[in-house]
């Protein structure tokens, strides 16, 4: 009789203190930073296991959301920490759950920030506003650079040698926006600064896949330039594999390809932007650069990313990944009459965008 007593204390004894660990963390509690509830005290775990750590700014977005699930289902990310200004604690709690080998952190605010990048290898950036029908990726402009300003310096300061993946649009500002800060800072290495322009490319296999009646994961077309509108370049002369299309195919598909965007701000009426098919090229972009960080061999993407390969300060083209970023871009290849023509409209474009960009930071 006695002996059962004891055992019941020490069951409820047990229980009352799994339930303090188990107790969700409030918004405001200090430890959302640490927010995996396998770090208490009591826990056996030994910490994240060998990977790659990654931040996503802006995690708590319509981008940011899925990107998170992707990020936390790769296997090659250890550590994944999630910043936003809004609702990270409820984002954090959600995908900690999963399980899956990244161990997740939640940031909360500007005052998290330097926690939230420090020590990271892979920096992913879909903070920021989203298009509403009738703007234009510019319209995003004046929001846009100053988040991604605030959040670089951070990054300059906290994780100089990670690589950058920028999202928030106008891209083609962006970017020039984030290597003038790093340039301030004295940490700019135009081998990890890179603009995330994947959509256009699994679009581009998407549209292509569907006319030509392959699977679209068969298809690779590359697409060149910027990322908006007559920006985007797709070379649908050097599809592979090989094909031909008629002069129909081609004005249907390049403006299905640059227009893919407005496409879906459309559709969604008022309610955002592209965020899984984004999610989903953020996530594949990324996971190149890691494998690209990992040491593999071979891994080419597109990018918008400081390039020699036109006479603008930069471009979108092939990219080689490696263990330093970006270890060689590749050039155009062999373009015809009407990519050629493409290209002229797309550079002057694109030269207002990124002067654009580099006076913001400059003026
Ligand atoms: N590169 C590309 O191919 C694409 C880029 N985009 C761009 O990605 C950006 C994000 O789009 P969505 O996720 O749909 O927007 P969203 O509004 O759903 O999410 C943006 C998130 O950024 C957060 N945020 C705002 N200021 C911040 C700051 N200072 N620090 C950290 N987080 C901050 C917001 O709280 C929000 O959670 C937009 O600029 C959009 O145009 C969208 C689709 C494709
Ligand atoms: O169109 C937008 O505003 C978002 C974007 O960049 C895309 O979906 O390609």
């Amino acid at each position: 009789m006695e002996q059962q007593q004891q055992q019941g204390a020490t069951a409820a004894r047990r229980m009352a203190t799994l339930a303090s660990h188990l107790r969700p963390h409030p918004a405001s509690h200090p430890q959302m930073e640490d927010a995996s509830l396998l770090t208490g005290s009591n826990c056996r775990a030994k910490g994240a296991a060998p990977g790659f750590k990654v931040a996503i700014l802006g995690a708590a977005g319509g981008i940011g959301q899925p990107l998170a699930l992707l990020m936390k289902m790769n296997p090659l990310v250890s550590v994944l920490h999630l910043y936003d200004v809004v609702n990270t604690p409820g984002v954090t709690a959600d995908i900690s759950h999963m399980n899956t080998g990244a161990v997740v952190r939640g940031f909360l605010g500007q005052p998290q920030l330097e926690n939230a990048l420090t020590g990271m290898d892979l920096v992913i950036i879909p903070a920021g506003v989203p298009r509403k029908p009738g703007m234009a990726r510019d319209d995003l402009f004046n929001i846009n650079a100053g988040i991604v300003r605030t959040l670089c310096e951070g990054i300059a300061k906290c994780c100089p040698n990670a690589i950058v993946n920028v999202i928030s649009n106008p891209v083609n500002s962006t970017v020039p926006i984030a290597a003038e800060v790093f340039k301030k800072a004295g940490t700019y290495d135009p081998k990890r600064l890179l603009g995330v322009t994947t959509l256009d490319v699994v679009r581009a296999n998407t549209f292509v896949g569907e006319v030509i009646g392959l699977d679209p994961r068969e298809v690779n077309v590359p697409v060149v330039g910027g990322h908006a509108g007559i920006t985007i370049l797709p070379l649908l002369s050097q599809v592979n594999p090989s094909c031909s299309f008629t002069s129909e195919e081609i004005k249907y598909l390049t403006s299905r390809i640059q227009n893919g965007g407005t496409e879906v701000v459309e559709a969604k009426a008022g309610a955002g932007s592209a965020t899984l098919s984004m999610a989903y090229a953020a996530a594949k972009f990324a996971d190149a650069c890691l494998r690209g960080l990992r040491g593999d061999a071979g891994i080419v993407e597109c990018s918008f990313v400081a390039s020699q390969v036109t006479e603008l300060p930069f471009f979108a083209s092939k990219v080689r990944l490696g263990r330093s970023g970006i270890e060689e871009i590749l050039p155009l290849g062999p373009l015809n009459e009407f990519e050629r023509a493409g290209l002229e409209k797309a550079k002057k474009e694109l030269a207002e965008s990124i002067q654009k960009g580099v006076s913001f930071i400059n003026k």
